[in-house]
């Protein structure tokens, strides 16, 4: 068994020994040092797997060595303990790279979880994530995605929140999913909440959970997203959507780390990383009121920008391999590839949907092409592009042949109503050409590949 190091950093006898000694129950060896001098010293001989320092020393404060082991030993891992209640320490300790920070007086379950999120960080990462520039899950080789895939390794040892921006479509959710699996929490959940989508009158028994019977419609005990997520990540994607009241209660759960779950009377402890994201500009919303500042402040320790595709075409031609080769698994088949006219209209376009509109386009472009090569044209790339599974202007051929459908009266569902249309029509093809698919492509004017995609599609192998 390996037997981990941990350096305890405090002016004051009694902490250090309280500290010594909670460590030393959990087969911890300590070091100890009154003050930064001696930290420097046993960091540098000792290579500690952690470092826990209090802020106000006799020689500097505690900021000033987290700064310092970033430069010097950066695999020692180091939280902050700070004085009750002062945010603006923990969080400027945060910001300098302290990996976590627990505040006095010290509550030893905490300390305990802390110590336990430190020591999984000297543990070796998971094989196919070792490589000093591994993809993982985030392609791309331009120098904007190496350096954010640099910055998601960093962050994936601490336990900052972050804000994560960036336009729809560019990846965010795939960055928060990284700095989870990356991280000492890579063995508990990782849950993802869209903010917008959660009606108002639901997000709090979302959020915190519920008692059996508080509320109508509450027929058992609910757990909720935070207590879901408990020990792991919880993604708060679109967070500039949550109704004004709900960041007030969002902001206590985040700061007191704990929740109260509807109907109950009891605070729950919980613990995790937060992370965030919207593709609206947050701090235009702040500056209007919208979006509180204290909470903004509290979510945003650091932020972390994901470039627009437009900026990196040269990430291109990479990402659509992948895409077509995952789309080829999906369908059971050989992948398309690109045309180089194709490649470069590519490049050239100005991707407002970012990636997801990358693999909508091309997931079209690989039903509709008959060989298995795709060109230009198959991109159906016009000034406004077709969001995917939408049939491309050339294929009514069918709608042709019979006469104008009447359009429903009053409201109606067009997604649904389409879907019945398209359903009806592929049907009399297939039952016109005796279940032979080839004729009944041809019949509708779609390519054999267009027909296999939608029949997938609608559910009706
Ligand atoms: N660098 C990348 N490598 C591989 N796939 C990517 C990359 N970036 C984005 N994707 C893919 O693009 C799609 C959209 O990504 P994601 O959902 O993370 O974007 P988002 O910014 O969170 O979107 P939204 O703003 O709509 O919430 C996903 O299928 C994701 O796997």
């Amino acid at each position: 068994m390996t037997t981990h190091t941990a350096l305890i950093v405090d002016d004051e006898p009694d902490i250090r020994d309280l500290l010594e000694i909670t460590l030393s129950r959990m087969g911890i060896t300590t070091l100890t040092a009154p003050d930064i001098t001696c930290a420097k010293k046993l960091l540098g001989e000792h290579k500690p797997q952690l470092c826990l320092t209090d802020m106000n020393l006799p020689d500097g404060n505690g900021i000033e060595l987290v700064q310092w082991i970033q430069q010097n030993t950066p695999s020692t891992p180091v939280a902050v303990i700070t004085a009750y209640g002062n945010m603006d320490t923990a969080i400027e300790s945060l910001k300098a790279g302290a990996f976590d920070f627990v505040s006095k007086p010290v509550e030893l379950p905490r300390l305990r979880e802390l110590v336990n999120s430190a020591l999984k960080l000297s543990e070796p990462a998971p094989e196919s994530e070792s490589g000093p520039d591994e993809p993982g899950l985030l392609l791309g080789q331009s120098s904007e995605i190496k350096r954010l895939r640099n910055q998601v390794r960093k962050l994936a040892r601490s336990q900052a929140p972050v804000f994560i921006s960036g336009e729809s479509g560019s990846g965010k959710e795939l960055v928060a999913r990284m700095i989870h699996i990356q991280g000492p929490r890579r063995d508990k959940p990782f849950i993802a909440v869209n903010c917008g989508a959660i009606p108002s009158e639901l997000m709090e028994s979302e959020f915190f959970g519920h008692k059996k019977g508080s509320f109508t419609g509450a027929v058992d005990n609910k757990d909720g997203l935070f207590r879901s997520a408990d020990g792991g990540t919880l993604f708060l994607d679109e967070v500039a959507d949550l109704p004004l009241a709900m960041q007030v209660k969002l902001l206590r759960a985040i700061q007191e780390k704990a929740v109260r779950p509807v109907g109950d009377t009891k605070e729950v402890p919980v613990d995790i990383r937060v992370l965030s994201a919207t593709h609206k500009d947050l701090p235009n919303l702040v500056q209007e009121g919208e979006f509180r500042q204290d909470l903004f402040y509290r979510i945003n320790v650091i932020e972390l920008a994901v470039p627009a595709l437009r900026d990196r075409p040269d990430d291109i031609n990479l990402l659509s391999g992948h895409i077509l080769e995952r789309i080829a698994r999906e369908y059971e088949c050989e992948p398309a590839s690109l045309t180089r006219e194709a490649i470069e209209r590519l490049k050239g376009y100005e991707f407002p949907g970012n990636v997801r509109e990358l693999e909508n386009i091309l997931e079209r472009a690989f039903t509709l092409c008959d060989a298995d090569l795709i060109g230009p044209e198959d991109l159906h790339l016009g000034n406004c592009p077709a969001p995917s599974g939408l049939a491309p202007a050339g294929s009514t051929a069918f709608s042709a042949e019979h006469e104008a459908l009447a359009a429903p009266e009053g409201e109606i569902d067009l997604e649904n109503y389409l879907e019945t249309i398209e359903r009806q029509a592929i049907e009399k093809a297939l039952e016109a050409t005796r279940w032979n698919k080839t004729a009944a492509a041809k019949r509708l004017g779609i390519s054999f590949r267009a027909l296999r995609y939608r029949l997938k599609k609608l559910g009706m192998e």
